[in-house]
C-alpha cells in the first residue's frame, strides 16, 4: 500500500478531529484499562492513546477494544517497526510517535495503520513533509516552543496541523485549541497518578468533562 500525502492527511484527520482533546494514558494494570477508557468516553473523549510505556500496553488497547467499542484507541510511544507492527496486531485505530525516524516513515508506508509522527523543529517538519505528511504531533510542547512556535510554523508551513502534547493542562490547553493549525491537544492531565492508582473514576470523569468541554470536536 502506497499512499498519498492527501490519503495520508485524511487518515489521520478522521481520527483527530472526532476530540479536542486525547488523552495520553500509562495503564500499569489490565485491570485498569476497561473502567478507565469508559470514563473518559463517557465523559465525551473517544479519542485514546495508549502508550507502549506499560508492559501491559498492548493488552490495554485489545481490552480496551472489546470492552469499550465506543473508544476510538490508538497507540503511543511508536519507536520502531516493530512497535508499529505491534499496535497494529493488537488492533490499534492509530498510532503515535514522540518523533519519527527513517525507519519508521518506511514502516508506516506499508502499514494499514494511521500514523502521526512527531516533530520539534522546522527541519524535522520538513522531513515529514518529504515522506507525504502534513499532520504532526508537536513533542514535547510546551518546552519547544509552546503556543509561540506553532504560531511560527504557520507562516512557512500553512498547509500543516498539529496535536501538541507535552507539559499542557487544563489551563494551558484553551490558547493551543484557539490556534488554528492545531486539531486538538495530547495530554495526561485528565488523569492524575493518584487518581489513577485508587480506581477514581469519577475524579477522572470530571476532569475529563471539564477537557472535553473546551472547544467543540473539529
Ligand atoms: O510517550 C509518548 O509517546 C510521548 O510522546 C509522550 C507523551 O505524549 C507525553 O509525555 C504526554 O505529556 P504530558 O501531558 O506532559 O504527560
Amino acid at each position: 500500500m502506497s499512499l498519498d500525502s492527501e490519503q495520508i492527511a485524511r487518515r489521520l484527520d478522521d481520527v483527530l478531529t472526532q476530540a479536542p482533546v486525547v488523552p495520553v494514558l500509562a495503564i500499569d494494570r489490565i485491570d485498569q484499562a476497561g473502567p478507565l477508557a469508559r470514563a473518559l468516553v463517557d465523559a465525551g473523549l473517544p479519542v485514546l492513546e495508549v502508550t507502549l510505556r506499560t508492559p501491559v500496553a498492548l493488552d490495554a488497547i485489545r481490552r480496551i477494544r472489546i470492552e469499550v467499542p465506543a473508544a476510538v484507541v490508538g497507540a503511543g510511544t511508536v519507536l520502531t517497526p516493530a512497535d508499529l507492527a505491534a499496535v497494529d496486531a493488537a488492533g490499534a485505530a492509530f498510532a503515535i510517535a514522540p518523533g519519527a525516524t527513517p525507519a519508521l516513515y518506511a514502516a508506516a508506508q506499508t502499514s494499514a495503520i494511521p500514523f502521526l509522527p512527531g516533530i520539534a523543529t522546522a527541519s524535522e517538519l520538513m522531513t515529514g513533509l518529504e515522506q507525504g505528511y502534513t499532520r504532526f504531533k508537536f513533542f514535547p510542547a510546551e518546552s519547544a516552543g509552546g503556543v509561540g512556535a506553532l504560531r511560527g510554523f504557520a507562516g512557512p508551513f500553512p498547509q500543516v496541523k498539529f496535536c501538541p502534547t507535552g507539559g499542557i493542562d487544563a489551563a494551558r490547553a484553551p490558547a493551543y485549541l484557539a490556534l488554528k493549525n492545531v486539531i486538538t491537544v495530547g495530554g495526561s492531565w485528565m488523569v492524575p497518578t493518584d487518581a489513577l492508582a485508587a480506581g477514581d473514576w469519577d475524579r477522572i470523569g470530571a476532569l475529563a468533562r471539564e477537557a472535553a468541554a473546551l472547544r467543540p470536536p473539529r
